[in-house]
């Protein structure tokens, strides 16, 4: 049950929020269902306490607050609607005024978020009689489409189990038939959104839990020039907020729960991200914000609705203290300590630092309190690593995002140069990456011809399949373009992601399993330490051709020979003189692994003097070998896959997760030792790690 402090026509939600906000949180309380009506038979004490701001300013905040909570500040929020105020209000207030945007190529994300069974389908797909968000804005558009410089299309997708599907199956008649009525958009929604494209996969099909989304493309035509804007609307209804532990319990399904409650953490953290305004938004985290990431930031606007079930659920006062902290955008809350007192079985709300309610059972340890401190200052590196949402990252987060708006653009607009996206290029705050959605949009004839027909369109109107590979990194999405269907169809990324996954786990192609890595670093290590001049004969070959020949002197410091052999040209070692300079040209890249002929000639102490080294400065006798070694060193963390990086002592799973996401944002994070502070380890740490290469190679 729900009461109210403020008559909710009184303050009107943009005049209780801050409009700088990138993302607006509003929670909604569900109406009773019949079977509770019925059950609570006129026992009307509210469980849900919402407070507003008023005019005679004894609140400035709008609150909700639970049980006998009610006597405390409660859960900050933009706005709250009550249970008697529906889907068409929540639309009028809050999403209406978003269209516009979308219709000026910027991007929309409208996220419900709660507990399961808080009402997050019935406010996102509403029910046969009731329309929900999703009609809503269907027809909101259609209506301010009607022009025909603009067109509609939709896709459905599901993410589930970090995997996305396709809803909308481009061989059923429906989707074929599709023509953008409202009856026909729920017909095909409804359909959709029961279908179970991944029945196959999932033993447990009733204890299924997924993020569901709509997405509403819009396409205009600027005037009479051929760009093109595209803005969309992505309308999710996210799988219910659950205590994985409690739920784990009852349905024996811990990985799943953790997984779904991963993602939400995912989510949030990005949404906090965006409210602080912070450098650096954690889209990867997840399959989910990856999807949502061309609609969160930038010049995008997003609303998250938290669903609130109006009887007592224990969840949802978690899922609301969660959603109510990401308003502040300062406190990094999804930490493991956060998490394992949020799960205790008598949680109990308490107020936090700075005023942020907070769902623990037990006040912030101290150094917990440090932490929060730690990372909200230092907001780009570092915080990541220890954030529950990192938990259970796969090598499979290490992929692009996906960006079926950029697929678009790049695959069907007619001309590629000149169609344009702004939502998308500002939106877009880390790398972008050219990895793209895989669903398909259902597109109207007149669309689909013009775009297919427009000059400058690079493929053929006959082809079948037009396989796209990205410039800068290896995925593929094929498209098939079908004029008889009348339908755009991106082949599902389900199917691509499972090899995709195989590939990146293996890393066949790209990266050689860990041992041979490991053994070719070991060789290029012992062959330089074989080629060091204190052992080996640089030979007197002289290349008359070659002038102004260089040395490199990171790999070799000249010294005078100590043994004199000869090399080969099986040594793959060029060794020239320059008759002028008597300089060295050292291809170190054509180095092959040999057996050191001379094993004498450096003692112990020679080989590494490691013991006083910094980070940064690491301290070997020979400098050669200090550089060769760091290099190679380094080398191997900007290039190693996730198994392999997790094959070296210091860096575990987190540490792995966060390199692979580091090189996302740069080809080589790592160029040099005091870069290793970046994920997390101590000078300290970095020196031991020296110390277990040096050793390892040279025991
Ligand atoms: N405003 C409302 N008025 C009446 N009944 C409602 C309202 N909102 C939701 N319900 C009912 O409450 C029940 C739970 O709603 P719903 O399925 O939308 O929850 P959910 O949050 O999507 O759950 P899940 O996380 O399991 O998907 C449904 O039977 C739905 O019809």
């Amino acid at each position: 049950m729900a009461s109210s402090a403020a008559d909710p026509d009184r303050v009107k939600p943009s005049s209780c929020s801050n409009p700088s906000r990138k993302v607006r949180i509003v929670a909604k309380i569900r109406g009773f269902t019949d079977q509770e009506t019925e059950s609570l038979n006129g026992d009307s004490a509210p469980w849900i306490s919402v407070r507003k701001p008023n005019e005679d300013g004894s609140a400035e905040k709008t609150t909700v607050s639970f049980g006998d909570q009610s006597t405390r500040n409660g859960y900050e929020v933009d706005y709250c609607y009550e249970q008697n105020e529906d889907n068409s209000v929540i639309f009028s207030r809050e999403i209406q005024p978003l269209i516009s945007r979308v219709f000026d190529g910027q991007n929309v994300g409208i996220i419900a978020f709660g507990a399961t069974g808080s009402g997050k389908t019935y406010t996102i797909q509403g029910t046969e009689e009731k329309q929900g968000l999703a009609a809503l804005a269907f027809a909101e558009v259609l209506t301010m489409a009607e022009d025909n410089q603009k067109s509609v299309a939709i896709s459905l997708y599901e993410v589930f189990q970090d995997h996305v599907y396709d809803l909308l199956d481009p061989t059923r008649s429906e989707v074929q038939a599709f023509v953008k009525s409202i009856p026909e958009f729920h017909k095909l929604y409804f359909a959709g959104c029961n279908s179970r494209r991944a029945t196959k996969q999932v033993p447990f099909e009733k204890q299924r839990r997924s993020h569901k989304g709509l997405i509403i493309h819009i396409i205009c035509t600027q005037g009479c020039s051929s760009t093109k804007l595209l803005g969309k609307i992505n309308l999710v209804d996210l799988a219910g907020y659950e205590d994985a532990r409690r739920k784990s319990v009852e349905s024996l399904n811990l990985f799943d729960s953790s997984r779904v409650n991963k993602s939400l953490y995912a989510l949030l953290n990005v949404v906090n991200a965006l409210n602080a305004n912070e450098n650096r938004v954690p889209y990867r985290e997840s399959r989910l914000t990856r999807m949502l990431q061309d609609s969160l930031g930038g010049r995008n606007r997003a609303l998250v609705l938290i669903c609130l079930n109006p009887l007592s659920c224990q969840d949802t006062i978690y899922a609301t203290s969660l959603a109510s902290r990401s308003l502040q955008g300062v406190n990094r809350v999804f930490t493991n300590t956060t998490m394992k007192t949020k799960t205790s079985a008598k949680p109990m709300v308490t107020k936090g630092r700075l005023g942020i309610a907070s769902a623990t059972s037990k006040k912030p340890t101290s150094s917990r309190a440090q932490f929060s401190e730690k990372t909200s200052s230092c907001p780009a590196k570092g915080r990541k690593l220890f954030d529950k949402g990192n938990q259970f990252m796969t090598s499979e987060q290490a992929k692009a995002p996906s960006n079926i708006a950029s697929a678009m653009q790049s695959r069907f607009l007619p001309d590629v140069g000149s169609a344009t996206e702004p939502s998308l290029q500002e939106s877009v705050q880390e790398p972008e990456d050219s990895v793209s959605d895989s669903f398909p949009a259902t597109l109207p004839t007149d669309e689909e011809s013009s775009l297919r027909n427009a000059p400058g369109d690079a493929k053929p109107t006959e082809e079948k399949d037009v396989h796209l590979c990205s410039e800068n990194k290896h995925s593929e999405v094929a498209a098939n373009v079908d004029r008889n269907q009348k339908t755009l169809t991106y082949l599902e990324e389900g199917d691509n992601m499972e090899k995709e996954n195989k590939i990146l786990l293996i890393n066949k192609d790209e990266s050689p399993p860990l041992s041979a890595r490991l053994r070719d670093l070991t060789n290029n290590l012992k062959s330089l330490y074989a080629a060091t001049p204190i052992q080996m004969k640089i030979a007197n070959e002289t290349d008359t051709s070659s002038r102004g020949l260089v040395v490199s002197t990171d790999i070799v410091e000249p010294k005078t020979p100590v043994t004199q052999h000869a090399i080969t040209a099986k040594d793959k070692w060029e060794v020239t003189t320059d008759t002028s300079s008597h300089d060295l040209v050292v291809y170190t890249d054509i180095v092959e692994p040999k057996t050191p002929v001379t094993q004498n000639a450096l003692t112990a102490k020679d080989k590494w003097e490691v013991a006083n080294c910094q980070s940064g400065t690491f301290n070997a006798r020979s400098s050669g070998f200090k550089h060769s070694l760091v290099h190679d060193y380094l080398r191997f963390l900007n290039s190693a896959s996730k198994e392999e990086l997790k094959g070296i002592r210091g860096i575990g799973e987190k540490r792995a997760s966060y390199i692979l996401e580091l090189r996302e944002e740069s080809p080589e994070p790592f160029k040099n030792l005091d870069d290793l502070k970046d994920i997390g380890l101590s000078a300290k740490q970095i020196k031991g790690m020296m110390k277990n290469v040096a050793g390892e190679l040279f025991s």
